[in-house]
């Protein structure tokens, strides 16, 4: 036989290294059962809170290996809802209910666990016993929501997610459980309290210290609640035997600013003083600049702290706002102890590590920022923005561990509610009036106006409303207020406003705060209300005009109503004052009633006779058709004995060369 002259019989090693390994990853990948995760490498870390139900279904297929075959025709209607009140929110019997089945079957919300595993194990074995585990526990889920009809909140369901977490409480000796301050019940998960107890660590890092970790709960974006408020929630979570600590970050950076500032403009001023160039009139400019900046700063940080300390004179040092460096200290308070941690040749760790955890948005981002005194982590308002675990060195005795921000599996009354929290991302809405109108009902009118600078008229009894703010007289006025129209039709985007409006609720421009179980949320927010309006008391109003497409909103006069199709506005869009005049107008007027005549003619009145240049609209108001006019002109000319101009010649096919 001929050889090959063509190939190479020692083929160099990359390219042969490269193929290998595609191949064994393939080979690998079948072993461990595919997932969908698993496949777009790029995209390991992507959070999963929602998936459409075919992906939730395919995802739980592949992960299970197993086999499904379609069937159809098999629809099943969930909830009838009633027209009277919105469909996406609860009524309060039904929420008390709802809460009541929530409390009785909480035990069985449950982080997914690491299995046990040992360091003899391969990577696909350990592979391979996590995925059966995790999809386990998602079969547990799954069984709540779909045969108990829980709903759950849109929990993470990406493995690599939860990896990263797995990551942190192992390496963690304390883990701080990140919560909002307005609703701290909505981000405590209490299973992941119970599942630090029973965490192993891995050797070399936090020794294994099963049982010896500790936890607690640090509320942030404390700023939002007055010190009456937190030492509401000092009582309940003391009454739960809970650790717990308030703390501000975005206080914390702003003092933090304000020094810097000072430091800064202080430095200047120095400078220019030794070097005496007084002369220079662009020195001086920057010299007033620093002087007023710092006065500024230290006016404001005079300010917060006399504010702060106003506030604690009389009040309990439970309910203390922590500095950075208070917090630090408690951290350290807090700690277990690092001998308890050794690793197999018998040393413990030298720092302390504590591990932040917490749903998206929460601020750990910006809790670490303000621990490290400068921007380190980037934050944003858009929730799931951390990725992956980091580690940062805080002091020379504390590690902090970033977990990326998850969503727990826990229990929701309804997603409006998910939204006005701040765990589904806004952006990302398509139902927004459930969310809107669970914010008309927490929040009084008074201060929705006071906002915005609007004036919202509402519907009474005997216009078909009850008095209240519904989501659309809200949206309406302030997407008319601002301009914000609808491509096409004119009419007020009701969708972007309720995008912007939510947007300021989820970062605390609109408050509302949750009160601890007990205490009524009316009562709990009273004075944070009354004070918001004090504060905006003069605020200017947008001039106001009885336009739009619901005339029982007042709306900025500058704005053009939506355009109509030249029809009455439907009667029960109107306001009472309108209807009574329309009412006396068209049901009481006898000359109205009485039909119109032509006084010289006395013949009765007709538009098509009176007014035949404006043919093309009949006595109804509705268009009519060229030949309907054509013919009210004839027949106008005919009953005048006027001439009419001749009509224009309709173009007539000669017929000519069709034999
Ligand atoms: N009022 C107030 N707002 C805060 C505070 N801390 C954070 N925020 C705001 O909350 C939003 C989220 O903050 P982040 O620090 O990005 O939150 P995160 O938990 O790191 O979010 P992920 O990276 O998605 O996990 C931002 O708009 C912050 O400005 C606070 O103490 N008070």
């Amino acid at each position: 036989m001929a050889p090959n002259k063509g190939r190479d019989p020692n083929p160099s090693g990359l390219g042969r290294a490269i193929i290998n390994k595609k191949v064994k990853d393939a080979k690998r990948m079948q072993e461990s059962g595919l997932y969908s995760v698993d496949m777009d490498s790029t995209n390991r870390l992507k959070s999963v809170t929602q998936e459409h139900d075919l992906d939730e279904f395919l995802n739980t297929a592949q992960l299970a290996g197993t086999e499904f075959t379609a069937e159809r025709r098999n629809v099943k209607i969930i909830q009838q809802t009633s027209v009277s009140r919105n469909p996406h929110l609860l009524s309060e019997q039904e929420e008390k209910k709802v809460l009541q089945k929530h409390q009785e079957n909480k035990q069985r919300l449950r982080v997914p666990r690491r299995p046990p595993w040992k360091k003899s194990m391969t990577v696909e074995e350990l592979d391979r016993q996590e995925k059966d585990s995790f999809l386990e526990w998602r079969r547990g889920l799954a069984e709540l929501q779909d045969e108990e009809a829980f709903l759950l909140t849109p929990f993470e369901r990406n493995l690599e997610v939860w990896r990263q977490l797995w990551r942190v409480l192992e390496r963690s000796h304390l883990i701080v459980q990140i919560v909002d301050a307005r609703n701290p019940l909505r981000f405590r998960c209490e299973d992941l309290e119970s599942y630090v107890e029973d965490v192993e660590g891995t050797e070399g890092e936090a020794g294994t210290g099963k049982g010896k970790r500790r936890s607690m709960l640090l509320i942030n974006k404390a700023d939002l609640l007055n010190a009456k408020q937190r030492c509401q929630w000092a009582d309940y979570f003391d009454a739960q035997g809970i650790h717990y600590a308030f703390y501000s970050a975005a206080d914390a950076a702003a003092i933090q600013q304000a020094r810097r500032d000072a430091a800064e403009a202080l430095e200047l001023k120095q400078r220019q003083e030794e070097e005496g160039n007084d002369d220079s009139d662009e020195d001086q400019d920057a010299a007033e600049s620093s002087k007023s900046d710092k006065e500024n700063s230290t006016d404001e940080e005079d300010m917060y702290f006399s504010a702060e300390e106003e506030e604690e004179e009389d009040h309990d040092p439970r309910a203390k706002v922590l500095t950075v460096q208070e917090l630090e200290d408690m951290f350290m308070k807090m700690a277990p102890d690092l001998r308890e941690f050794v690793d197999p040749t018998g040393k413990p760790p030298t720092r302390l590590v504590v591990g932040l955890v917490g749903y998206p948005n929460v601020g750990k981002s910006s809790t670490i920022n303000s621990l490290l005194g400068e921007k380190k982590v980037s934050v944003s308002s858009t929730p799931g923005k951390t990725k992956h675990f980091q580690t940062i060195h805080l002091s020379e005795s504390i590690v902090l561990c970033d977990c990326p921000g998850l969503v727990f599996p826990q229990f929701a009354t309804t997603k409006a509610d998910l939204v006005c929290d701040g765990v589904l991302p806004i952006d990302q809405l398509r139902e927004y009036s459930g969310p809107v109108s669970l914010l008309t009902i927490r929040l009084p009118r008074e201060i929705l106006e006071a906002t915005y600078g609007l004036t919202i008229k509402t519907r009474g009894v005997e216009e078909g409303g009850d008095g209240s703010v519904t989501a659309e007289n809200f949206l309406i006025a302030y997407a008319i207020a601002r301009g914000y129209v609808r491509s096409g039709q004119g009419n007020p985007d009701e969708a972007r406003s309720a995008r912007y409006i939510l947007k300021d609720y989820v970062n605390g421009k609109l408050l509302f705060c949750h009160a601890p179980p007990g205490i009524a949320d009316a009562e709990f927010n009273e004075p944070t209300h009354k004070n918001a309006l004090l504060r905006m008391a003069g605020k200017k109003r947008a001039p106001v005009t009885r336009v739009g497409k619901d005339s029982d909103t007042f709306v900025h006069s500058n704005v053009l109503p939506p355009v109509t199709d030249g029809s009455l506005l439907p009667a029960q869009a109107l306001g009472s004052k309108s209807r009574a005049i329309d009412k006396d107008f068209f049901e009481n007027n006898t000359v109205l009633n009485a039909k119109p005549f032509i006084q010289e003619t006395g013949k009765e009145f007709s538009r098509l006779k009176l007014y035949p240049h404006q043919n093309m609209v009949a006595n109804d108001g509705t268009p009519i058709q060229s030949k309907q006019s054509r013919l009210a002109m004839l027949l106008e000319s005919v009953e005048t004995g006027k001439k009419h101009k001749k009509m224009k010649r309709v173009k007539q096919r000669s017929g000519r060369g069709y034999d």
